[in-house]
C-alpha cells in the first residue's frame, strides 16, 4: 500500500505504508506504480517525495513473501519507471533504507536522510544479492571499492557514512519529509540528466581485475563455503565492467541461482529465528507478552576473571552503573586496567567518551548492597559459587535479581541457597561477553516471569541473541556439544587424526575444528569439569576398563593428553604444537600422533580408514539427536531457539541455519537412517541411539522444521 497526497501545492508525496517495516510487499510495488503514475500524469505537480510511514523508509523486499508464488508488480521496471521520470523524485529516507529499500531510493534522482537513519544492503546475510539493480547502480554511485564492501558484508552506514559516500545528498536533523519536501521545490525543473544513475558509467579503478582477485579471496576465507558473498562480487564486476543493460541481466542470472538456493532458505530461517526467540514462552505458559521486565539501573559482577570484566564491560555500555567486586587486589587491579581499557577502546570506535565513572570496583561484596540485579561470574565451582549466593542473600537489598554466569552447572540448586529462588536465573555469557552475541537465559522451576522477561531484556539492550531455556547439565549449548567433542574423541580412538576431524568440520563451515577449538579455549577448563564430575577418576582398580564410565563408551584420551601439562595454546601444545606458549599458528604434533598409536595399542584398538563424511555424521548426527532430546524434554521451547544458540554462540555456519534446520534439510529419514547404523556399531554409546522425537518426526512425514512444534506438543501432551 502507498498513499498519494499533494503537498505544498506542486509535490506529490507518495507514503509507504506496510507496517512494522513498510516492506515491499506485491500491495506495497503496487501502490508505487500507482502512485507514481499518478504523481507523473498529474500536471500540478512538479516534483515527487517518496518516503515510509510511521518513521522507517522501508525494510527492504518482503522476505515472507520469497518462499511462495510472487505476485505483484516485480521491482525493477518500477524501479525504472521511477528514475526515468522527467520530474524529481527525491527519497526522504528515516529509520531504514535497507536492500530494496535503498535500491528503491538508488532509482530516485535524490536522496535525504534524517542523521539517525542507517541505509545498506544486506541481501548477502540472507543468501542474495541487491537484485533491484542494487548491484549495478551503487557501484556506479560510489565507485567500486565501496560498493564492494557495503554489498559483500551486508553492513548498515550511518546517515554521515552514506553522505560521505555519497549515497545520499544532504541529511537533516529536523523532520526528513519537510526537508525532502523543501529539496524538491528547489530542484523542480532541473534536468534530471545527470542524476540517473543507471546511465553513468561505472568508476574504472586503477587495477580492476587485481581488485576483484583481493575481493572474491576475501570472501571466500571469511564466509566458508557461502555461495552469496561469491555472487555479489560477481555481480559488482559486471556492473564496472559491463554496460547497465547486460550488468542487470548478470545480476539477475546470479539472483536466480541464489534465490532457491538452501543457504538463502537457511539464512532468511535463521532471521525469522533470531526474532522469534525473543517471544519466548516458558513451561509454566508465562510469556515475553505477559511478563514485564523490572526496570535495572545498577548492576553489580561479583568475579572479574576474562568473563567477568566481559560482562562488566557489557552492561557498563548499556549505560548501567556498575560494581564490579573481586576479592583478590592483585586480580582487582588487573581487571580494572582491563575494563578501563576495552571501555576506552569500544568508546573511541564509536566516538563517544569513555563511560569509566559509571564503573566502581571493591573487594567487598557489601557495595552491593544497593544494586537491582547481580550477575555472579565467579570460577565453575558449585560449593564457591553457593557460597557466593549464600552471601549474596544476605547483603543484597529486597528484590534484588541474582543471576549466575554457569555454563553447566545446576542453577536451581543455587536458587535454593537464597531465601528468593524466584529471583534466580542463569545468564551464560559467552567469551569475550562484551563481544559475543549469544546470552542464554536459564530458568529453574521457580524462577519466576519477571526475573526471565528482566533477564531477557537486559540481553536484548546488550545487543545479544538472547534465548530463554531450562534448567538442565549444560543447558541447551553445551549439552549438545559434549556429544559432538566426544564424538571427535572417539574418531581419534578409532584412527582419525584431529587435523583430519578439524578439516571435516572447517570445509563444513565451521571457523575451527573441534581440535583447534579446544586448543584455543584451553583442555583444561573440560578436563576440571570432568574431574568434578568424577568421570576422569581411572577406574581401572575395579577391573572396569579405563574407557568405560558408568556402564558406558568412555574415551579418556583428553584426560591423558592434561596430564601431560597439554592445556592447547596456553601451554604450547595441546592437540597440535605452537611455537610457543601463547601461539596462535597450530602444526601438525608427531608427539601426538605416536601418543595416539600407542594409546591404540595399548587399548587392543585398530586403526582404520575414516573419511570426512563419516566425521560430519558422527559428529554432528549425535549433537541433532541431542538436540531431538532437548526439545522433548522441554528444555528449549521450539528448533529455532537451539539454532539460534548453535548459529551466535558456537561457531555453526549461519548459512547452514543451525543444526536443527540442518537436520531437516538433509531429511530427518536419513539422520535417522544414520544414526541407527552408527549406534548398531557402537551400541556402548547411548547418544547415538535415535531418541523417540525423531522417530516420532520421521513416523509423522518429516514435517518442515517450523511445524514441528505440533509435534511436540502433542508428544508432551501424552507423556
Ligand atoms: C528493518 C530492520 C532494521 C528493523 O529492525 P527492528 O529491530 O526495528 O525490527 P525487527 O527486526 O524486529 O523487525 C520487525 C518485524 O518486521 C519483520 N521484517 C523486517 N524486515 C522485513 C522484510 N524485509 N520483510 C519481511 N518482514 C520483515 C521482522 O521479521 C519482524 O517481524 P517478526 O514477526 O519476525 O518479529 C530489520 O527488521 C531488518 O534488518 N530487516 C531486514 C532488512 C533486509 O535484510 N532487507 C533486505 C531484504 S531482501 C531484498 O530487499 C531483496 C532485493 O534486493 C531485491 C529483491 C528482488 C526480488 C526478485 C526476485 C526474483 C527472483 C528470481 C528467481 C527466479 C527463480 C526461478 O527461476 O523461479
Amino acid at each position: 500500500m502507498a498513499q498519494y497526497t499533494r503537498v505544498s501545492g506542486i509535490v506529490g508525496l507518495i507514503t509507504l505504508q506496510n507496517p512494522p517495516v513498510n516492506a515491499l510487499s506485491a500491495a506495497v510495488r503496487q501502490g508505487i506504480v500507482d502512485t507514481v503514475k499518478t504523481a507523473l500524469s498529474d500536471p500540478q505537480v512538479k516534483s515527487v517525495v517518496i518516503c515510509g510511514q510511521n518513521g522507517i523508509f522501508c525494510g527492504g523486499a518482503d522476505i515472507k513473501e520469497f518462499g511462495e508464488k510472487m505476485f505483484g508488480p516485480p521491482l525493477i521496471p518500477m524501479m525504472h519507471a521511477i528514475e526515468a521520470a522527467d520530474k524529481p523524485v527525491v527519497a526522504a529516507i528515516e529509520g531504514s533504507a535497507l536492500g530494496g529499500g535503498l535500491e528503491l531510493a538508488l532509482g530516485c534522482h535524490y536522496r535525504i536522510a534524517h542523521s539517525k537513519a542507517r541505509l545498506g544492503l544486506p541481501e548477502v546475510t540472507l543468501g542474495l544479492l541487491p537484485a533491484a539493480g542494487g548491484s549495478q547502480r551503487l557501484p556506479r554511485l560510489i565507485g567500486v571499492p565501496a560498493a564492494l564492501d557495503l554489498i559483500t558484508t551486508g553492513r548498515h552506514v550511518t546517515a554521515a557514512e552514506a553522505l560521505q559516500l555519497g549515497i545520499v545528498d544532504q541529511v537533516t536533523d529536523h523532520n526528513t519529509v519537510d526537508a525532502a519536501v523543501k529539496f524538491a521545490l528547489t530542484v523542480a525543473g532541473q534536468s534530471l540528466d545527470a542524476r540517473r544513475i543507471s546511465t553513468r558509467p561505472c568508476p574504472q579503478p586503477s587495477d580492476l581485475d587485481a581488485l576483484f582477485e583481493e575481493a572474491m579471496q576475501k570472501v571466500r576465507r571469511s564466509a566458508r563455503g557461502a555461495i552469496a558473498p561469491v555472487a555479489c562480487v560477481q555481480a559488482v564486476r559486471a556492473a564496472a565492467t559491463l554496460p547497465y543493460a547486460l550488468g542487470l541481466e548478470r545480476e539477475k542470472e546470479l539472483m536466480a541461482t541464489l534465490f532457491t538456493s538452501g543457504q538463502a532458505r537457511a539464512l532468511q530461517y535463521i532471521f525469522f529465528a533470531q526474532r522469534a526467540v525473543g517471544r519466548w514462552r516458558m513451561p509454566s505458559g508465562a510469556s515475553w507478552d505477559t511478563s514485564k521486565p523490572r526496570p535495572i539501573n545498577k548492576a553489580a559482577v561479583i568475579g572479574l576473571g576474562t568473563m567477568g570484566q566481559g560482562i562488566t564491560v557489557a552492561l557498563t555500555q548499556i549505560g548501567l552503573s556498575v560494581v564490579a567486586i573481586e576479592t583478590q587486589e592483585k586480580q582487582l587491579m588487573k581487571a580494572k586496567q582491563a575494563i578501563s581499557g576495552m571501555l576506552e577502546r569500544g568508546a573511541k570506535r564509536r566516538g563517544v567518551a569513555p563511560p569509566l565513572d559509571r564503573v566502581s570496583y571493591s573487594q567487598n561484596i557489601q557495595a552491593v548492597a544497593d544494586v537491582d540485579l547481580v550477575i555472579e561470574a565467579v570460577f565453575e565451582d558449585m560449593g564457591l559459587k553457593m557460597e557466593v549466593f549464600q552471601q549474596l542473600s544476605a547483603v543484597c537489598k529486597p528484590g534484588t535479581l541474582l543471576c549466575t554466569n554457569t555454563s553447566a552447572l545446576d542453577m536451581d540448586q543455587l536458587a535454593s541457597e537464597t531465601p528468593n529462588p524466584e529471583l534466580v536465573v542463569g545468564m551464560h555469557f559467552f567469551s569475550p561477553a562484551h563481544v559475543m552475541k549469544l546470552l542464554e537465559v536459564v530458568y529453574g522451576p521457580r524462577s519466576s516471569p519477571q526475573a526471565v522477561a528482566t533477564a531477557m531484556q537486559l540481553g536484548k539492550k546488550m545487543g545479544k541473541a538472547s534465548v530463554a531455556v531450562g534448567n538442565c547439565t549444560g543447558f541447551v549449548g553445551n549439552r549438545m556439544l559434549k556429544l559432538y567433542t566426544e564424538q571427535a574423541f572417539f574418531l581419534l580412538e578409532e584412527g582419525a587424526t584431529p587435523e583430519l576431524v578439524d578439516e571435516a568440520l572447517e570445509e563444513f563451515g565451521f571457523p575451527m575444528g573441534v581440535f583447534r577449538m579446544s586448543d584455543l579455549a584451553g583442555l583444561d577448563v573440560g578436563w576440571r569439569i570432568r574431574k568434578s564430575a568424577g568421570l576422569e577418576e581411572p577406574i581401572e582398580a575395579s577391573g572396569q576398563s579405563v574407557r568405560i564410565r558408568n556402564g558406558c563408551r568412555y574415551s579418556p584420551i583428553a584426560d591423558l593428553i592434561c596430564e601431560q601439562g597439554r592445556f592447547g595454546q596456553k601451554t604450547g601444545s595441546g592437540w597440535y604444537q605452537y611455537d610457543a606458549p601463547g601461539g596462535r599458528v597450530a602444526r601438525s604434533d608427531p608427539w601426538l600422533h605416536s601418543f595416539l598409536a600407542k594409546y591404540r595399542a595399548r587399548h587392543g584398538l585398530v586403526a582404520r580408514g575414516i573419511d570426512h563424511q563419516e566425521v560430519l555424521e558422527r559428529c554432528l548426527y549425535a549433537m541433532i539427536n541431542e538436540g531431538f532430546r532437548i526439545l522433548e524434554d522441554g528444555i528449549a521451547a521450539g528448533p529455532e531457539d537451539i539454532d539460534v544458540i548453535y548459529v551466535f554462540g558456537y561457531g555453526w555456519p549461519r548459512h547452514r541455519g543451525g543444526p536443527m534446520f540442518y537436520a531437516s534439510m538433509v531429511g530427518l529419514a536419513k539422520v535417522l537412517e544414520r544414526l541407527e547404523h552408527y549406534h548398531h556399531a557402537h551400541p556402548d554409546v547411548p547418544s547415538l541411539q535415535p531418541c523417540s522425537l525423531l522417530k516420532r518426526l520421521v513416523a509423522s512425514g518429516s514435517p518442515p522444521v517450523h511445524r514441528w512444534r505440533e509435534v511436540i506438543k502433542k508428544l508432551h501432551s501424552q507423556l
